[in-house]
């Protein structure tokens, strides 16, 4: 017997069968706002289609202290599969037993990386296995030797004195604000660009110059940070058709380019004349006239690519870092107290052998005066463990895999490494984690506590660490001397200061402050 449909029921099936698309949607609709209303609060949410994008969309100003919270609420390894149409393969770990893993095992920065960066080409910073190898065992070599050592340490020192602490004079007598993270940026690019080059580019100076070179490296950067978060078949398109950021990118490039053919240019010049320099491109150049296998190619594009990679890795970084410690200085002035404590001990050992230079006003430290200096090293530390230049790295995977914690790897996958997170979980260091407290790197008899060392990780770690953290510790620990001793830093009131979301953590508006002259 065939049921007879009610006519009203006949009805609605037939607009449901016409307007179904329709239908779909609004159902697909009311399952989103239910999905993200229950989930709303919550730290991470894996979205069907859609898996992490969303969460890392809605956090991408606050990035760096999104990895923090995922850490400690979802746990130390997440595994995230990206969207159909952008797939990322992902493991995040800031388990420091990973962590450890990883930069033992010296896992390879990878394909993707070599792409991303394609602009410093074959430099240290961009190569693998053997090249990366043969590389890091030149600039091992120059860096531990002694006459680059005092050559790296006594231009930094001429940088403070010549340049810094007259353009500190002059901005405390005109009682003028100014960004103090732009004058310790201008201040490395001059320090990095003597000990690279042997040249000073001269851009700290009361007048504040433009640099194109130095701009051409903020732009290069800038696009690169574009790059890791977007997916590479979008920033490649740009590419393609020359628009966006890597319109600008292109732009970048020609002044890159012609700058650093210059630099070598007149450095080989120099060398043509028996002008020897204790620079790096000196020692690079006089490594490639010895060294005849195809890891140190012959021809200028080797010395460009490793310039160009010292430059990137050491321009941004210390002077970052001497901006967030100044700023802690500004909130925890018993500290700066301490420190400044015992710069006048060496100020007043120094009484008996001062020369004529040194009873100069204002005070300059060497760096052989500040190598002893417990509770300077431990407040620096501190501060880089909160506030790591270098706020996250990533390595790739080549081969399967299993990391301590039991995650698996698989050929393909990116992980990532959050030092930010790293330097603030609880698991790690304790409950007084986020503290400022310098007094962690020190032990019951004055001396500089190891413990922490083992896991702190702001110039990573393992045999692809920083081949610059010594020199980094000088020009910085040379700066914070010079401006503590001779000036008091008063933050701007009402500045709000925060991170910025980018591969070097700056700071989203800058340092301003005013400068007075410390009276003593
Ligand atoms: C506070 C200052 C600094 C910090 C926190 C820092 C941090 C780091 C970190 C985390 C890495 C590993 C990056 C990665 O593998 O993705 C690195 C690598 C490197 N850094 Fe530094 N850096 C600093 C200063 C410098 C300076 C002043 C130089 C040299 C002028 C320098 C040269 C390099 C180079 C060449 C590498 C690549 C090493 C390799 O791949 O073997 N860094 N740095």
């Amino acid at each position: 017997m065939i049921m007879e449909l009610h006519p009203a029921l006949h009805m609605l099936g037939y607009y449901l069968i016409k307007i179904w698309p329709e239908v779909c949607l609004a159902v697909f609709c009311i399952i989103i706002i239910w999905s993200y209303s229950k989930h709303r609060n919550e730290v991470l949410v894996f979205w069907p289609i859609l898996d992490c994008l969303p969460s890392i969309l809605k956090n991408r100003h606050r990035i760096h202290d999104w990895t923090v919270e995922l850490a400690n609420s979802v746990g130390n390894t997440i595994i995230g599969k990206g969207p159909f149409f952008a797939p990322l393969r992902l493991v995040y770990t800031c388990d420091s037993l990973n962590v450890e893993y990883i930069a033992k095992t010296n896992f390879p920065k990878g394909a993707e990386h070599y792409e991303i960066m394609d602009v410093i080409g074959n430099g240290i910073f961009n190569v693998d296995y053997q090249h990366w190898q043969a590389q890091r065992k030149m600039a091992n070599k120059t860096f531990m030797s002694k006459e680059f050592r005092s050559y790296a340490a006594k231009t930094t020192r001429e940088v403070v004195e010549d340049s810094l602490l007259p353009l500190l004079s002059q901005v405390a007598i005109q009682s003028s604000v100014v960004d103090l993270e732009d004058i310790f940026l201008r201040l490395t690019f001059d320090s990095v660009c003597m000990v690279l080059f042997g040249r000073n580019p001269n851009c700290l100076s009361i007048d504040f110059p433009y640099n194109e070179l130095a701009r051409a490296i903020d732009d290069m950067a800038e696009v690169l940070t574009y790059r890791h978060v977007l997916p590479s078949s979008w920033w490649k398109l740009c590419r393609w058709f020359m628009i966006g950021p890597e319109k600008k990118f292109i732009e970048a490039r020609k002044i890159i380019d012609r700058s650093l053919e210059s630099y070598i240019l007149m450095k080989k010049d120099d060398l043509h004349k028996g002008e020897q320099g204790n620079d790096m491109i000196t020692s690079f150049i006089q490594h490639q006239e010895m060294d005849n296998s195809d890891l140190f190619p012959k021809g200028n594009a080797f010395l460009r690519d490793n310039g160009l990679s010292f430059l990137f890795a050491g321009k941004d970084s210390s002077s970052t870092a001497l901006a967030w410690f100044f700023w802690l200085m500004t909130r925890n002035r018993s500290v700066e107290a301490n420190i400044i404590e015992e710069l006048c001990h060496v100020r007043e050992k120094n009484k008996d052998t001062d020369d004529g230079l040194k009873e100069k006003i204002p005070y300059v430290f060497t760096a052989e005066d500040l190598k002893g200096l417990v509770y300077l090293h431990a407040s620096l530390c501190e501060s880089l463990r909160l506030y790591p230049p270098v706020p996250a790295t990533y390595r790739g995977v080549e081969k399967e895999d299993v990391l301590p914690d039991g995650t698996t790897l698989k050929p393909g996958m990116k992980i990532l490494i959050s030092m930010y997170a790293l330097g603030r979980m609880e698991s790690i260091w304790g409950k007084d984690c986020l503290e400022y407290r310098p007094e962690r790197w020190i032990d019951e008899n004055g001396k500089l506590n190891p413990v922490p060392l083992t896991k702190f990780f702001p110039f990573f770690a393992g045999p692809r660490n920083c081949v610059g953290k010594d020199l980094a510790f000088t020009q910085m620990k040379l700066v914070i001397a010079a401006v503590l001793f001779n000036f008091h830093v008063e933050l701007l009131e009402g500045e709000v200061i925060r991170p910025k979301p980018s591969m070097v953590l700056h700071m989203q508006n800058g340092l301003k402050v005013r400068i007075k002259k410390r009276i003593a």
